[in-house]
C-alpha cells in the first residue's frame, strides 16, 4: 500500500507505529510507575538515531532522560522538547481494550493509557528528529529532549528538580515545548499558560446534638453554608464559560473532591447524632490573570470564616507570578519570535491552529516559565476527542504520523532561528 507521507514507505510507518505501541505498553502508570524498562527503551531508541544520552536522578527510582542533538552553534540558547514518562492509572475492566496493551483497532485507533497524555509526543519528538537527521538537516541551535517522571503527581521530583538544577542551567535553554491537549476539530491547540492548582481544605466545628434538634452553628450547618457560597462562586465562573464570555482556562475553577463528617459504624453512620466536626477538600485552579490575594480574602471571609467556627488550609502548588511579579505566561503573538516560528512551521505543513489558550489543568511547563523561559504546550492531535485521564484514551495512527511531520517542521524552524538578523522576515520570503 501507498504511504500517507512522501517521506516514508508503509513498512517504515508500520515500524514507527509499532514502536509507539511498545512505549505505551511500559507500566509507568501511578501509583507504582516502573520507569526502568521505559527508560531503557527510550535510551536505546535515542542511541539508534545518534543522540547523546544522559541520565539524571534527583529522587531515587525517578530518572530524567536527557537527549541531545548538538547544533552548529552550541553557545546559542537551545531548544528543549519535554514530555513525561508517567501516566495516571486506568481501570482496565471499564475500557473496550486493555489500557496497557496498546491495541490498534480496525480504524487505526490505538487504545492505551498515555496515548494522548503524553507518550505520543515523546516518541514523536524522536521520530521527527530521526526524520530530519535522515534528510541531512543540521540544526544551528542545540536541541534537547527530556523525558521526566512524576508529572501526574506534581512534578517536584521530576521537572521541578530538573529545571532548578545546575545541569539544566548548563543547557542554556531558550525555548521549550511541552504537552498540550487534543482538539476535537481540525485545528490544533496551543497553550501559553497553565492554571496553577491550590488545594483547599475547610474545616468546621460546632456543638454536637440530637439528630432531631434544629439548632444554630452545628459543624455541618456551618460547612453547608460554605458549600453554598462556594457553589455560587463556582456557578458564576462556569456561567462565563457557558455564555462564551471566557474560555475554560480563563476562569477560576473550584471543585469539591471530598467531604468528611459523621460518626461511622461498621455498616454506615450514626444517624441521630449531629457531628461536632466536618471538613471538605477542593481542587482550585487559578489562571495567571487571577489575583491570588482576592481569592485568599474570599476564602477567609466567605468560605471559611472564623465567625462560623471555621478554619482552613491552602496548599499552593506553585506561584501565579514569576519572580518579577509578572503573570506566569508566554507571550503568544508576533512580538515573540518563537511564536512566529512555531506558527509558521505549523502552517507550512498545512496544519491549522486555534487561538492560543490557557490550559485548564497544569503541566511541567510552569516550572520552565517560573525560570523566565518561554514555553508552549502543544500536542499535535487534531480531529481527536479529548480523552486524557478518561476511559478508552486513544490516538489514531494517522494523526500520530501527521504529528511527526508537524514536529519535524517545528524543530527545523526553531533550531535554525538566527536571532536579531531579520531571520523571521527572510523566513516569510522562503
Ligand atoms: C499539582 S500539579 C498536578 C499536575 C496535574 N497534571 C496533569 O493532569 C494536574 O492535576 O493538572
Ligand atoms: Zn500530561
Ligand atoms: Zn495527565
Amino acid at each position: 500500500t501507498q504511504s500517507t507521507f512522501s517521506w516514508c514507505n508503509s513498512a517504515e510507518e508500520d515500524g514507527i507505529i509499532s514502536e509507539f505501541q511498545q512505549y505505551l505498553r511500559f507500566p509507568t502508570a501511578h501509583p507504582n510507575p516502573n520507569y526502568k524498562p521505559a527508560q531503557e527503551f527510550i535510551v536505546s531508541k535515542a542511541k539508534s538515531i545518534g543522540l547523546n544520552t544522559q541520565l539524571l536522578e534527583f529522587a531515587k527510582g525517578k530518572p530524567i532522560i536527557l537527549l541531545t542533538w548538538t547544533g552548529k552553534n552550541p553557545s546559542w540558547p537551545s531548544i528543549l522538547l519535554n514530555s513525561h514518562l508517567d501516566s495516571v492509572p486506568a481501570e482496565p475492566e471499564k475500557w473496550v481494550h486493555d489500557p496497557f496493551q496498546a491495541i490498534k483497532d480496525i480504524k487505526g485507533n490505538i487504545y492505551a493509557r498515555g496515548s494522548q497524555d503524553d507518550k505520543c509526543i515523546g516518541m514523536q519528538y524522536l521520530e521527527a528528529i530521526n526524520r530530519l537527521k535522515t534528510k541531512g538537516y543540521q540544526p544551528l541551535r542545540t536541541v534537547h529532549v527530556s523525558f521526566v517522571p512524576d508529572e501526574e503527581i506534581g512534578g517536584r521530583d521530576g521537572a521541578g528538580a530538573f529545571v532548578s538544577s545546575k545541569e539544566f542551567k548548563n543547557l542554556h535553554v531558550g525555548f521549550v515545548l511541552d504537552e498540550g491537549q487534543a482538539s476535537p476539530d481540525e485545528n490544533y491547540r496551543v497553550f501559553y499558560a497553565d492554571r496553577i492548582p491550590w488545594n483547599l481544605i475547610i474545616r468546621a466545628t460546632g456543638a454536637p446534638g440530637h439528630g432531631s434538634k434544629l439548632y444554630d452553628n452545628s459543624a455541618l450547618e456551618n460547612l453547608m453554608r460554605s458549600m453554598d457560597a462556594i457553589t455560587r462562586f463556582r456557578s458564576a465562573q462556569f456561567d462565563l464559560v457557558k455564555a462564551g464570555l471566557a474560555e475554560p482556562g480563563e476562569v477560576i475553577a473550584v471543585n469539591p473532591v471530598y467531604v468528611k463528617a459523621g460518626t461511622p459504624t461498621p455498616t454506615g453512620f450514626i444517624m441521630n447524632l449531629q457531628p461536632s466536626e466536618a471538613a471538605a477538600g477542593f481542587d482550585i485552579r487559578l489562571p495567571p490573570t487571577a489575583d491570588p490575594q482576592l481569592v485568599r480574602k474570599r476564602i477567609s471571609e466567605e468560605w471559611a470564616p472564623a465567625a462560623r467556627n471555621m478554619t482552613y488550609q491552602i496548599l499552593e502548588k506553585g506561584p501565579i507570578w514569576d519572580t518579577q511579579g509578572r503573570p506566569l505566561l508566554t507571550v503568544a503573538n508576533d512580538s515573540n519570535p518563537w511564536w512566529l516560528l512555531f506558527e509558521q512551521a505549523i502552517m507550512a505543513t498545512g496544519g491549522k491552529l486555534r487561538k492560543p489558550e490557557i490550559l485548564a489543568s497544569t503541566t511541567d511547563a510552569r516550572f520552565v516559565r517560573e525560570q523566565g523561559i518561554p514555553a508552549f504546550g502543544f500536542s499535535p492531535m487534531a480531529n481527536t476527542p479529548i480523552l486524557l485521564h478518561d476511559h478508552n484514551e486513544f490516538l489514531n495512527e494517522g494523526e500520530y504520523l501527521k504529528g511527526i511531520k508537524v514536529y519535524a517542521a517545528i524543530i527545523e524552524s526553531l533550531s535554525s532561528f538566527i536571532e536579531s538578523d531579520h531571520s523571521i522576515a527572510s523566513k516569510d520570503e522562503l
